[in-house]
C-alpha cells in the first residue's frame, strides 16, 4: 500500500532537474523530506517551495532511512553507490540519470531484484509513446531499404552524448528490426568514415544555448523520407512524469520497471 503523504527524497536536488522535482513533488502533494548536494548551499534552494523539516544532506545514505521513494537524477557517476545503499535500506528508486555504462546498468539490473526501480531516460508521456512509436516503425520499415538516424539537441551544459533517449529510441528502433542497438550502432562519423552500412542506426547530437531536449528519428529510403519528432518546452515534463512514477513505485513489488509499467500501456 502506498503509504500517504508520500515521504521523498531527492538526490542533486540543487541541479536543474533537482529542483524542478521537488517543486513537482510538492505540487502532487508529497513531502519532500530531505536532498543531497556536495556542496551545502542553503541559499540557493531558499526560492524553492520546500516544507518545514526538508533536509539537505551530502550523500543519499543520509536520507534512506526517512523516506518512501528516491527520485535520482544525476551524474552516472553515482549509479553504482546509488544502487548499493537503496538496494540494501530497500527504498524504491525513479532513476532518471542517462549516459550509464554497460556496468552502471547491471548495477541497476541488480538492485532490481530487492527493490522496485523505474527507470527511463525520458519521464516524459510524449517519449513514452515515440518509443512504441519507434519500435513499430523498425518492425515495418525494412534495415535493408529504411536508414535509421537519431538526431538530438540539447542544452549546452548536458555532460553525455548521444542523449539517452536517443539511444533508447535506437534500441526501439533496433528492437522492431529484431536486433539490438550493440549489433547495429554506427559509430560517431569523421573524416574517412565510410559509406553507410545497410541497416545501421546513427546518432548525430548537437549542444546549444538552453535547448531543454529534442529528438528526431528520420527513416530515409531512396523513395521518402519519414520523421518521428518531440520537443520538450519545459523540465516540468520529465519531473511530472517522475512524480507520477514515484507515487507509482512506492507500492510495487521488487523489479525493473518502465515508465510503459507507470503509464499502464500494455
Ligand atoms: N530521464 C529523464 O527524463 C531526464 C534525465 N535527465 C538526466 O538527469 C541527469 C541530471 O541532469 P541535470 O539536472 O540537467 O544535471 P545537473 O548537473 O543540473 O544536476 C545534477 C546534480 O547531480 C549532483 N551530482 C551528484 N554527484 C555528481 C557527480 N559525480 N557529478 C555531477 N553531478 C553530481 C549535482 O549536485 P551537487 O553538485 O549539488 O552535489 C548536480 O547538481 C542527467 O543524467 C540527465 O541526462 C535530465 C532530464 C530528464
Ligand atoms: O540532460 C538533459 O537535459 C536531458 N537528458 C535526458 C537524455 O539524456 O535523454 C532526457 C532529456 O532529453 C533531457
Amino acid at each position: 500500500m502506498t503509504p500517504h503523504p508520500l515521504r521523498v527524497g531527492i538526490t542533486g536536488i540543487a541541479g536543474r532537474m533537482g529542483r524542478r522535482l521537488a517543486q513537482s513533488s510538492v505540487e502532487s502533494g508529497f513531502v519532500v523530506v530531505a536532498g543531497t548536494s556536495r556542496q551545502i548551499d542553503d541559499e540557493a534552494l531558499a526560492s524553492d517551495p520546500l516544507p518545514d523539516g526538508f533536509r539537505l544532506v551530502n550523500d543519499i545514505s543520509e536520507l534512506v532511512g526517512d523516506v518512501d521513494v528516491v527520485i535520482d537524477f544525476t551524474h552516472a557517476s553515482t549509479v553504482i553507490p546509488h544502487a548499493a545503499v537503496l538496494a540494501d535500506a530497500g527504498v524504491p528508486w525513479v532513476l532518471g540519470t542517462t549516459g550509464l555504462t554497460a556496468s552502471d546498468q547491471r548495477a541497476v539490473d541488480a538492485a532490481a531484484m530487492r527493490i522496485p526501480v523505474v527507470q527511463a531516460a525520458n519521464f516524459s508521456t510524449g517519449v513514452t509513446l515515440v518509443m512504441r512509436i519507434a519500435r513499430e516503425m523498425g518492425a515495418v520499415l525494412s534495415a535493408e531499404q529504411y536508414d535509421a538516424e537519431i538526431v538530438e539537441m540539447h542544452h549546452r551544459q548536458k555532460v553525455d552524448a548521444p542523449s539517452g533517449t536517443a539511444l533508447a529510441i535506437g534500441e526501439a528502433v533496433a528492437e522492431g528490426r529484431q536486433t539490438t542497438l550493440a549489433a547495429v550502432r554506427e559509430p560517431a562519423r569523421e573524416g574517412q568514415c565510410g559509406p553507410r552500412k545497410t541497416g545501421a542506426i546513427g546518432f548525430a547530437a548537437l549542444r546549444g544555448g538552453q535547448i531543454v531536449g529534442e529528438h528526431t528519428l528520420l527513416f530515409t529510403s531512396a523513395t521518402e523520407q519519414i520523421e518521428l519528432g518531440h520537443r520538450a518546452f519545459d523540465r516540468r515534463v520529465f519531473a511530472d512524469g517522475a512524480v507520477r512514477a514515484a507515487g507509482w513505485v512506492s507500492g510495487q513489488h521488487p523489479g525493473h520497471y518502465s515508465m510503459d509499467d507507470v503509464l499502464g500501456l500494455e
